[in-house]
């Protein structure tokens, strides 16, 4: 049953049934029309409640339904509309989640009482659309413009304790929301009901509304960069306060059209559910997610704590995990514990804002600093934190396999390093892990957590788990050389400064990529990550510095073309931001602000006049074309080689780790919507004018999805069906 009902008394009490998450789908718009018509009718009752079974009111409309091939055939605004004019008073009782179309039904009723531990908001922003079932009209209409603006543009979850601040909600409860919502209803019953028909009340402003918007909108667009939905959203609160209701709703309607024909809705929700899908790990022997029990983490070790390490032991410490840190020397151990202090007075005074919303018990775990590994012994899993050096790591991991409890596990923050090779010198390979964070660790969500050769499926689950407790989305990938993001990263870079090459400055390249979407351009990311991180590990390799056999030309490695540019700022001392001078130039070294640098420009003309490089015209277009190609191209050769078990794990990878815009879906979702034979066609013609740039050589499983038609994303798996699988 979609909706049940019960009478308490003259109260009728509407219950949402549609687990796990109460979604308002079809079936449930139905059930509740069907309910709120015989309720109206009933003489025994005068007041109706309306909540949500198992402790969630309703996390809104079905997403699935948007894209399905069954179009909704209920309205959700018209059932809002049914529910503000009945005249009988209607009170939602919200315990839980009041989400979306959840929060916008709650806003048609007459009254709201709220539990104190539930979150509610106006998130469709995030799914690239926005509140269209009266959202963008009632809200602004209860709590006024800026407040309003500010949920529906952010999409953020508001704490009860916040809404009732606001407005949203008439009463917090500590206990039982609906039981509070019975009560109120028996209070209400006969009294006047106006006032409390949102649609029917004016939006109050005393401020240049036209201004205050327009404001708003330019912010939008530069924060956004490129997504639409945001911008809808405001013209929509615009709405509110210029249109009466009704003709509000009818420009929520068109934008909500005009967004969906753009795609970008589609990317967004695609984005949605990959998030949630790869959680749902299989590995190709059967063990699954589901079959498959972690261990439970009470206590944690982290050690080093440089800039990676302090976000981890912060994140852990946030996810109220007591945590050990371990450093080296007291130096590094104060200045460690100094800057993870820091952090967590950072997060203490968030978990003070957001009150009672989180749940009992959940604080800081506590932590202690320590020079001793024997500190270590008993802990349940520890998180290896040093720079990238494989024989640092193993003098770790062998001293760790000693220390440790026998069933402890150990992981390693390696981003790219053989996690086969560091598990080797344990006594326990089947209990190492690598779990691979992005800086700042205790704020980006993304945890690629890497399986090696003997990892069993219990430490996956546990890591798959943890990860879950840190609140990231944790991706379960294979173990290859930058494993995937990283490894993606490389002919994207490439390109990057062959483009410098050809005749462009780093921040015309920089420009491109972030007007398509990007958090940050590859030059601006590469003074942010530090030069010299790459040029050690080039020097390490025999492709820059000393190792370079005498005689190779300068633009060749093993027979193909190669870009010195990089590795001659890092030989001037020019590291990127911490230096204060990289690709760009810097207030001051640690300086944030990226300017363009003369020097640069006059540093790539000599360079272009001692090789004799012609400047070549490359349209803007192609910038785009060659970075996003290249580094897609690798993406099909990541699941070639079944280290990503599909193409949503890749995207959700460059969603959450790497800046890709969400409202383009991720990398391989944007190829998919480019079309795989126009994707192919580029990279064919490229290859074929430059055969020493392998990278750009089409990559056999593109090649064979293109061949079969260039199917829907979705349907790719079964083409990878037939492939290795190294998960
Ligand atoms: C007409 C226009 C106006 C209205 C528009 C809207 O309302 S748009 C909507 C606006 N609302 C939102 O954007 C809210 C979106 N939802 C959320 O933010 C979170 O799911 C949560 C906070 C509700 C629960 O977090 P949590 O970590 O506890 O759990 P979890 O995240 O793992 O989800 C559990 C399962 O539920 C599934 N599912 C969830 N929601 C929906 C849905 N609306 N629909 C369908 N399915 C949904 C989810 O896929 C997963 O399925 P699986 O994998 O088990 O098959």
């Amino acid at each position: 049953m979609a909706a049940t009902r019960t009478l308490s008394h003259t109260v009728a009490v509407i219950k949402i049934n549609n687990p796990p998450v109460n979604a308002l789908s079809t079936p449930v718009c139905q059930a509740l029309i069907k309910e709120l018509a015989e309720v109206k009718k009933d003489p025994s009752v005068e007041a109706i409640v309306l909540c949500g079974a198992n402790g969630k009111f309703s996390a809104g409309a079905d997403i699935r339904e948007f894209s399905s091939a069954a179009r909704r055939t209920v309205s959700l605004e018209d059932i809002n509309a049914e529910i503000e004019s009945t005249t009988k008073p209607v009170v939602a009782a919200i315990e839980g989640v009041a989400l979306g179309g959840g929060l916008e039904l709650a806003l048609s009723c007459h009254y709201r009482v709220a539990h104190i531990k539930t979150v509610m908001g106006l998130p469709e922003v995030l799914i690239g659309i926005l509140p269209a079932a009266g959202g963008t009209q009632r809200l602004p209409r209860l709590i006024g413009i800026p407040a309003a603006l500010d949920i529906i543009v952010r999409g953020r979850h508001v704490p009860a304790t916040e809404a009732f601040q606001l407005g949203i909600v008439d009463e917090v409860v500590p206990s039982s929301a609906i039981a509070a919502a019975v009560q109120m209803a028996r209070k209400v019953i006969g009294k006047p009901m106006d006032s409390r028909r949102l649609s029917t009340n004016a939006v109050q402003y005393n401020i240049n509304v036209d201004a205050f918007l327009d404001t708003a909108l330019e912010k939008a667009k530069r924060q956004f960069r490129g997504a639409q939905a945001p911008l809808a959203c405001i013209e929509a609160v615009r709405a509110s306060a210029q249109l009466p209701y009704q003709r509000g709703i009818e420009k929520e309607r068109q934008l909500f059209a005009s967004l969906w024909a753009t795609g970008q809705p589609q990317a967004q929700q695609y984005a949605f559910f990959s998030e949630r899908n790869v959680g749902k790990w299989t590995l190709p022997s059967g063990e699954r997610w589901d079959n498959v029990r972690p261990c439970q983490i009470r206590t944690a070790a982290v050690i080093g704590l440089g800039t990676m390490g302090r976000g981890i032991v912060t994140s852990l410490s946030k996810s109220n995990i007591p945590v050990i840190a371990l450093e080296q020397d007291t130096k590094q151990l104060d200045s460690g514990k100094k800057a993870v202090n820091s952090l967590l007075e950072r997060e203490a005074e968030k978990l003070k804002k957001q009150g009672n919303s989180f749940a009992e018990g959940n604080g800081l775990g506590s932590v202690h600093f320590t020079l001793n590994f024997e500190d270590l012994k008993n802990v349940d899993l520890v998180i290896e934190a040093v720079y990238e050096n494989m024989n640092l790591k193993k003098d770790i991991f062998r001293k760790l396999s000693s220390i440790m409890k026998p069933d402890a596990f150990l992981c390693t923050n390696t981003s790219g390093l053989n996690i086969d090779e560091i598990a080797s010198v344990t006594n326990r390979p089947q209990l190492v892990i690598g779990t691979h964070f992005f800086s700042p660790a205790n704020i980006m969500r993304l945890l690629e957590v890497v399986r090696g050769r003997h990892t069993s499926p219990t430490t996956i689950a546990t890591a798959m788990s943890l990860g879950k407790m840190l609140g990231k989305v944790a991706v379960l990938v294979g173990n290859c050389p930058l494993f995937v993001g990283n490894r993606m990263l490389g002919p994207y870079l490439e390109q990057a400064n062959y483009l410098l090459e050809e005749g462009y400055y780093p921040e015309e390249v920089d420009q491109a990529l972030e007007e398509f979407g990007f958090a940050m351009g590859p030059f601006r990311m590469m003074d942010l990550a530090g030069l010299d991180v790459g040029w050690r590990s080039r020097m390490e390799k025999g492709l820059a510095g000393s190792g370079v056999p005498p005689g190779t030309p300068a633009r060749q490695r093993e027979g193909n073309r190669y870009c010195p540019l990089a590795d001659m700022l890092c030989e001037l001392g020019r590291f990127g931001q911490k230096s204060g001078k990289g690709w760009y130039q810097y207030e001051k070294p640690g300086g944030r602000h990226a300017h363009p640098d003369p020097w640069v420009r006059d540093f790539l003309a000599k360079y272009r006049k001692t090789y004799n490089i012609k400047q070549q015209a490359v349209h803007p277009e192609q910038i785009l074309q060659r970075c996003l190609y290249a580094l897609i191209n690798e993406g099909f050769r990541v699941l070639e080689d079944g280290i990503a078990s599909g193409p949503e794990d890749i995207d959700v990878i460059y969603n959450n780790g790497y800046g890709w815009p969400k409202h383009r879906g991720g990398p391989m979702y944007y190829a998919s919507a480019v079309g795989l034979h126009e994707v192919l066609m580029v990279l064919e013609g490229y290859h074929k004018a430059n055969p020493d740039v392998p990278s750009m050589k089409p990559s056999f499983l593109l090649k064979k999805l293109a061949a079969v038609g260039g199917p829907p994303i979705k349907e790719w798996r079964t083409q990878l069906g037939k492939l290795p699988n190294k998960l």
